[in-house]
């Protein structure tokens, strides 16, 4: 049983024609982009906004028609996965990197879906390392920022330098005491210069598509 497949696929059935589409990124999203470029070969009719130069082509390949997000009026649907979902929904994301993007297009949509298999369902967020995307320049001094909460952040490598976001960014990936409200971490981290978005989605999920004990799909909402 791919759960990941399960998930992804029933998200689209929100999708109508005519909508303007927020692709996010991931594993588990990848199944919802793939149901969309067969639908569009049936005849959907639909734009898709990609959260990520990987979605972006992946997209491309598949035939799905793409706009800028300066483009539209407004975004009806975005679909993405997440590292982790709380009970009231929130997330932490930026596992692959994608957390600025996602955000953007996550915050613009009329309704935000995200496709979490039951392994990403937590009691609290944190166990997953909060993904913080930060600019190159003053990276150490953004660091030390950083630290003053308590967290303890990690500079993602790839193959010995720097990972680099599709922005041109760095990411740290921060363990946090339970102490912390994630709602106050939140908007404390982003009020740090330098760092440009974090991976917290605190009050933006609409729907989570999941499965429960029994492996029966589930829609939760908020
Ligand atoms: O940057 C990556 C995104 O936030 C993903 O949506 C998240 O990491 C979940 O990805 P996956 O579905 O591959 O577990």
């Amino acid at each position: 049983m791919n759960e990941k497949k399960i998930v992804g696929e029933k998200a689209v059935e929100f999708i109508k024609d005519g909508m303007v589409v927020g692709l996010g990124t991931g594993t588990t999203v990848y199944y919802s982009i793939i149901k969309l470029g067969k639908l569009v070969k049936e005849g959907l009719n639909i734009q898709g906004i990609p959260t990520s130069v990987q979605t972006e082509e992946l997209a491309k390949q598949l035939g799905i028609p793409l706009v800028s997000c300066n483009e539209v009026e407004q975004i009806d649907v975005a679909i993405d996965g997440a590292d982790e979902v709380n009970s009231d929904l929130d997330l932490i994301k930026g596992g692959g990197g994608a957390l600025l993007r996602e955000k953007i297009i996550a915050k613009a949509a009329n309704k935000f879906i995200v496709v979490a298999t039951p392994s990403k369902m937590v009691g609290n967020l944190g166990s997953f390392q909060l993904p913080v995307e930060v600019a190159p320049f003053g990276v150490e001094l953004t660091e030390k920022h950083i630290r003053k909460y308590g967290i303890n952040p990690i500079l993602r490598q790839i193959e010995g330098n720097p990972y680099k976001t599709d922005n041109g960014n760095y990411i740290f990936d921060c363990s946090f005491p339970d102490s912390l409200n994630v709602k106050e971490l939140e908007e404390k981290l982003n009020l740090i210069p330098g760092v440009v978005e974090n991976g917290l989605f605190i009050n933006m999920t609409d729907i989570v598509v999941s499965l429960d004990d029994e492996k029966n799909i589930v829609l939760i909402e908020r």
